[in-house]
């Protein structure tokens, strides 16, 4: 489908972002009702490992859904994030393994090569895609839909938000036919906690408006929120054009701090209590650099930091409740310097000839 470009503000990428507590309460909806992951949940109960892959934004996705599957299911999780090169290159496969790949076109060259070389290798194959007719989901043996045959921004949001949605429910089932108990009410106010995200929108804008000069970014999260960093890192780079480099926390202090000035943001999500020490000693070492730092916390935390509003939020809801605020912010960001976020540089003739080079 060929979609029109838009010239001037609120663009595509804003667009999906508020769609989504709609489409993930959709999805949530379906996949309680869905028969073929009823039969992928059969077929993963023997399998030793499962792999959750992806390119790009889908990797993202990936990470995210193996850290929830690694909330959920504890010492019995036997779930891995790999990058779908990564594993076509270097993985031995075998019929006791899985592979649930994310793609969201369902066209990406490396994810139709991993799925012939698992198939050929015995694995079960299962695609979540938003075009279940795409190639990748013709060469695997069950497709998830994540019901979004849409993504009218190159910046992709939603597909993240829907892909680690689908990832969830499939992690909280595996974990529940494990013996584990799921929050499934926590799960299901999903959509609700991003809306109270998007409701602070204005603040948002205006936060990135105050971080306009920062020109390098650092962007740091810890388990569910990793991937949250990841993404948020991608997403700045793709839409802004600047460096921005994703990090665990605890890394940020090993080395990365040499590389900070001024006009560096270091933006961080790490809503969990047991780190709040370390957040604390980061607070302090950044303000010996003049290093700017925003956090995603819930009203109450941090007073003397800028951050983000988020609500408080429960570990398994992070990728989606904070992702949703860090994709804001950078459009905000990006719309701000006065650039378009949906081009992810398409429309420019070397970036246009770039990417023709590669599959
Ligand atoms: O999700 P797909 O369709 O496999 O595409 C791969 C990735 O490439 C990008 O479009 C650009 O890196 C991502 O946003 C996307 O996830």
């Amino acid at each position: 489908m060929s979609i029109q470009v838009k010239t001037s503000p609120p663009y595509y990428m804003l667009e999906e972002i508020h769609s989504q507590p709609e489409w993930v309460d959709r999805l949530f909806q379906q996949s309680d009702k869905d028969p073929v992951l009823q039969k992928v949940l059969q077929k993963l109960k023997n399998k030793k490992r499962i792999f959750f892959t992806g390119c790009g934004t889908s990797h993202y996705t990936a990470q995210a859904g193996a850290a929830l599957a690694r909330h959920l299911l504890q010492e019995a999780n036997p779930v891995q994030s790999v990058p779908a090169a990564e594993l076509y290159h270097h993985w031995e496969l075998s019929t006791e393994d899985a592979l649930l790949a994310v793609t969201h076109a369902g066209e990406t060259h490396m994810v139709l090569e991993l799925l012939k070389k698992a198939r050929k290798c015995g694995a079960l194959t299962v695609v979540l895609t938003g075009f279940p007719d795409s190639q990748a989901a013709r060469n695997a043996s069950y497709v998830l839909s994540t019901g979004y045959a849409l993504e009218k921004s190159w910046a992709h949001t939603i597909s993240f938000t829907l892909g680690a949605a689908l990832l969830l429910v499939v992690s909280a089932h595996l974990a529940e036919s494990r013996g584990y108990t799921v929050p499934w009410e926590t799960i299901r106010s999903g959509p609700e906690q991003i809306q109270q995200v998007l409701d602070q929108s204005a603040r948002i804008q205006e936060q990135a408006k105050a971080f306009l000069s920062k020109e390098k970014w650092l962007v740091a999260g810890t388990g569910t929120s990793l991937a949250t960093a990841h993404e948020t890192a991608l997403k700045v780079v793709e839409t802004s054009y600047i460096p921005a480099i994703p990090l665990d926390l605890e890394q940020v202090l090993h080395g990365f701090l040499a590389g900070c000035d001024p006009k560096t943001l270091l933006l961080v999500s790490a809503p969990f209590a047991s780190q709040q020490e370390r957040v604390q000693e980061l607070i302090r070492a950044a303000e010996k650099i003049s290093l700017s730092l925003l956090f995603l916390a819930p009203s109450g935390l941090l007073h003397q930091t800028p951050r983000l509003p988020v609500p408080e939020c429960h570990p398994l809801l992070v990728p989606l409740v904070h992702t949703t605020a860090t994709h804001l912010f950078v459009y905000y960001r990006t719309v701000c310097k006065g650039m378009n976020p949906d081009l992810i540089r398409r429309d420019q003739a070397p970036y246009a000839a770039a990417r023709k080079e590669y599959r």
